[in-house]
């Protein structure tokens, strides 16, 4: 069957456990060959989502479909044909690389599988390691091992739940960079994470807190759509932190936020910014504190999001 031009297409989807609604009405359009971060504070429902879409749980609510196969009467399908690596994937630490994705393969009764092996290996980068022990890479080349055994039996559309966490930002990198040669040549992605440079750089993005999905666009889309007045706050790091104190407390700001040496302050309007300064005035002075106008980022908006919904911050 051929797959559609949108790839993951559900409304309302919903799932509770003991009378709690975990994902609530949940409405997801995926088009092929994006890259779709899923963002969201612990516990906000992007495993249970993403459980949902490829078929291993079934929805209490909603409809829709996944490669074009129907969530509720086809997720046999849709297990088969996706690619999904959970936050805590699975290898044989005892096997080499190149015999785990033979042991995959297998399991997954890939056509041509010694073929399909090794050139995954090399799709991989891992042919110079394949007879390496799984158990003996370091975290990056177990991730990247990892994302070959979900590439073997060639998927359409890969589902990844954090599949970054823990990994240098180096090894984060070249996941990333490999994920958009995947996306170039036609692989559509749905990917949570928690890291914000990795949002940067997904096509879409959504937003989840509490099981509802709050914010859903482009990076550009999502920070026009936020409205938000920012400033950064620079001058000596203990008067920024008492200013920070402060700052927390004023039910006028949207969010407030440590950018490495700066404060970064956010509110619905430039006024309500300034007004919030200017209550803040005799701190600021004493301490030698300035605030310059800044363009908010996406960290900016998904920390107002959170600081909104009471999911941190
Ligand atoms: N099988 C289950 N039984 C009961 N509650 C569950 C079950 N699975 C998940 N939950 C609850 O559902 C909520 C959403 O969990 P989920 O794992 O989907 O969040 P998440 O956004 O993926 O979190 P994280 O970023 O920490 O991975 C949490 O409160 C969790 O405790």
């Amino acid at each position: 069957m051929t797959a559609p031009a949108t790839l993951i297409d559900v409304r309302g989807l919903t799932k509770r456990y003991g009378g709690h609604t975990v994902v609530d009405h949940v409405d997801m359009q995926v088009p092929r060959g994006v890259i779709y971060g899923f963002l969201g504070p612990n516990g906000s429902g992007k495993t249970t989502t993403i459980r949902m879409l490829c078929g291993l749980l079934t929805p209490d609510e909603g409809e829709g479909s996944c490669l074009g196969y129907d969530l509720r009467t086809q997720a046999r399908e849709i297990k088969r044909q996706v690619g999904y690596m959970t936050q805590k994937f699975g290898l044989y630490e005892d096997l080499s690389v190149e015999e785990n994705l033979d042991f995959i393969a297998r399991i997954y009764q890939v056509p041509k599988r010694r073929e399909r092996v090794d050139a995954t290996l090399g799709q991989m980068g891992l042919g110079e390691r394949r007879r390496q022990l799984a158990g003996a890479l370091s975290g990056g080349w177990k991730q990247r091992l990892a994302l070959a055994a979900c590439l073997l039996h060639e998927p359409q559309l890969l589902l990844l739940d954090e599949p970054t966490a823990g990994v240098d930002p180096n090894a984060r990198r070249q996941f990333w960079d490999r994920l958009h040669e995947l996306a170039a040549e036609g692989l559509t992605v749905l990917v949570s994470t928690h890291y914000m440079d990795e949002a940067a750089r997904c096509h879409a993005l959504a937003y989840i807190s509490e099981g509802r999905l709050l914010a859903r666009g482009s990076g550009a889309d999502l920070i026009a759509h936020a409205a938000l007045a920012s400033s950064a706050v620079s001058g000596p790091a203990t008067g920024l932190a008492m200013l920070g104190h402060e700052l927390r407390r004023d039910r006028a700001l949207r969010s407030v936020a440590w950018f490495g040496a700066t404060l970064h302050v956010s509110a619905g309007s430039r006024q309500a910014l300034d007004d919030a300064f200017a209550r803040a005035q005799p701190l600021m002075e004493t301490q030698g504190l300035r605030a310059e106008p800044s363009e908010p980022g996406l960290e900016d908006v998904f920390i107002a999001l959170m600081q909104d919904s009471g999911g941190g911050g």
